[in-house]
């Protein structure tokens, strides 16, 4: 564990650098760019500052890997291998960028031999500093962090986003699980905006659940270990073991929740991360029926 401290220092520190450029441009006027739909978007803050993170990385560790969210959007392969691996979100909210919705967070994973040793997610516009690393607990600018512990899911606060997708099937499917788990009853859900700010949330307590089917590995590899080790319990929607490549997740206070929630919600087909989209004509989206 202490093995990766110094890499794990480097990129709160790339992190804190790159958030000034983020919120310079959070308040000037962006020319926005779409990917897989209408509400999947991308400025060029992002791609500057991907490049940014990486380049500093690259200079400092020069045998390490990289998976970025727009690196991968411009064609990159995305493999995830043995080698030590920076799985970076360069802005976590895009959305909420373009809009000036105040929750927009850079997510950074550290993985060796395909296991996450930390993990770092940056709330800019709040100034939270969020990190774990394996085996050495979760912080937020430096508070140790622990989740709710709630294992009654109709006491549970429950946080998800719609996501990009705008086909039918996804928007039913994920209409259906909120409609759904709202007459369990749960007492509430939310949705930030970002994944990443979603599911540490669940690690400050201050949600019960997050659950999400969609996002990819760099939304949620970094905030999935701070979930863990703030005591929380990370899995795959349908109850199995949790897999960041399969674009499918549910974190909770809890086993019970967790296993609570998994029973309820119901996943749209979606080609893995690490799958070619080129096997799949949808272009490596969500799958949709055209219903
Ligand atoms: O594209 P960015 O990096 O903003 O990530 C967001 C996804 O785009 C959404 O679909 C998804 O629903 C989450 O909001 C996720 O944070
Ligand atoms: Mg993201
Ligand atoms: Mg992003």
């Amino acid at each position: 564990m202490a093995e990766w401290t110094e890499c794990m220092n480097f990129g709160i520190t790339i992190a804190r650098q790159a958030s000034k450029v983020i919120l310079e441009a959070f308040r000037a006027k962006k020319d926005v760019m779409l990917k897989s739909s209408p509400a999947d978007l991308v400025t060029e803050t992002d791609q500057r500052v991907e490049k940014m993170l990486i380049s500093r990385i690259r200079e400092r560790y020069p045998t390490h890997k990289f998976i970025g969210e727009e690196s991968v959007a411009a064609g990159e392969k995305l493999e995830l291998t043995d080698s030590p691996t920076w799985i970076i979100d360069p802005i976590d909210g895009t959305v909420n960028f373009v809009h000036r919705f105040p929750f927009v967070a850079i997510s950074i994973a550290f993985a060796v031999n395909k296991q996450t040793e930390f993990g770092i997610v940056y709330s800019c516009v709040e100034d939270k500093m969020y990190r774990a690393q394996r085996g050495g607990g979760a912080f937020v600018n430096d508070v140790p962090l622990h989740t709710s512990g709630q294992e009654d899911i109709t006491k549970s606060l429950v946080v998800t986003e719609i996501g990009a997708e705008r086909d039918c099937l996804a928007l039913c499917t994920m209409t259906t699980n909120i409609m759904n788990l709202l007459a369990i009853p749960i007492q509430g859900i939310r949705a930030v905006g970002t994944a990443a700010v979603d599911m540490v949330l669940v690690a400050t307590g201050g949600a019960d659940a997050y659950y999400h089917i969609g996002m990819h590995c760099w939304d949620i590899a970094a905030s999935a270990l701070i979930v863990t080790e703030a005591g929380g319990v990370v899995l795959d929607t349908d109850g199995s073991e949790f897999d960041m490549m399969s674009r499918k997740v549910i974190a909770a206070s809890s086993m019970p929740v967790a296993k609570r929630i998994a029973q309820v919600v119901r996943a749209f087909p979606c080609t893995r991360d690490d799958e070619d989209p080129a096997r799949v004509n949808n272009g490596g989206h969500c799958i949709s029926s055209g219903l």
